[in-house]
């Protein structure tokens, strides 16, 4: 879908990075009707999360699956043949040939989407040089969107900052997921690449992700709600 045919309200991703499914599940309740699309990461699914993934799709939920799986290209394939079975929408996988060709051959023509994610939002410049890579963030992400298209990925994690740069490479073809979206006057916390959500969707995202502003706030429901007001004004 481009960007003009997703609803403001369903380009809102909160991620319900929770301690356990019993919090999910309070977090899901207190959301209600307001959120339609939610990610499951590392600290709920290993907290036994991975059967909510069904239990949203039953209820009319979209869910985003951010496993980032990364290994030798066969064991991608045979895990994301696994995983096709679960109902979700988005899953991620680091943005390696290998690992990016094991997950589309996996998805196969099933209704999954596979994003690969490209830089993740916490590292800047310094950061990549100290992991041992020779190009600084924008130069890695647009290589990786590179390969990532031939090889037949469905979209791409990255920071709103790059999204005017890829959207050059990739057009509407691939679908743009950000995560690193600070509601002005919120906390960075461990994030590098930021932007407020009407930012970046001007910037042109598809998708925003975000956890710690809406799950820690002290209305959840209130602060979701006021970014898909953000959402809709920057649609315009
Ligand atoms: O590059 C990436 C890829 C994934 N994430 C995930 O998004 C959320 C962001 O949470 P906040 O609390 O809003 O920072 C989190 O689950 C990350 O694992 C990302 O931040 N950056």
């Amino acid at each position: 879908m481009t960007p003009t045919e997703i609803a403001p309200k369903d380009r809102l991703i909160v991620a319900l990075d929770l301690p356990s499914v019993d919090a999910a599940e309070a977090m899901i309740n207190r959301l209600g009707d307001s959120v339609t699309f939610y990610k499951i990461g590392y600290r709920l699914a290993y907290a036994g999360g991975l059967p909510l993934v069904g239990k949203l799709a039953d209820k009319g939920k979209k869910v985003f699956l951010d496993l980032k799986l990364h290994d030798i290209g066969n064991t991608v394939t045979q895990g994301v043949e696994s995983i096709t079975r679960l109902g979700a929408t988005f899953l991620t996988v680091h943005a390696y040939p290998q690992t990016m060709k094991g997950a589309v051959e996996g998805r196969g023509n099933t209704s999954l989407k596979i994003l690969a994610v490209t830089v993740l939002t916490s590292y800047n410049d310094d950061d990549l040089h100290a992991a041992g890579y020779r190009l600084g963030v924008s130069e890695l992400v647009e290589a990786r969107a590179q390969q990532a298209q031939v090889l037949g990925v469905d979209g791409l994690v990255c920071s709103p900052e790059e999204v005017g740069a890829l959207r050059k490479i990739v057009g509407h073809r691939m679908n743009l997921v950000t995560p690193g979206i600070r509601p002005a006057g919120s906390a960075t916390g461990d994030q590098k690449r930021i932007m407020t959500p009407g930012r970046a969707i001007a910037a042109g995202s598809d998708y925003l992700v975000v956890g710690r502003p809406v799950v820690e706030a002290a209305d959840p429901k209130a602060t979701a709600e006021a970014i898909q007001v953000e959402i809709a004004q920057a649609v315009g």
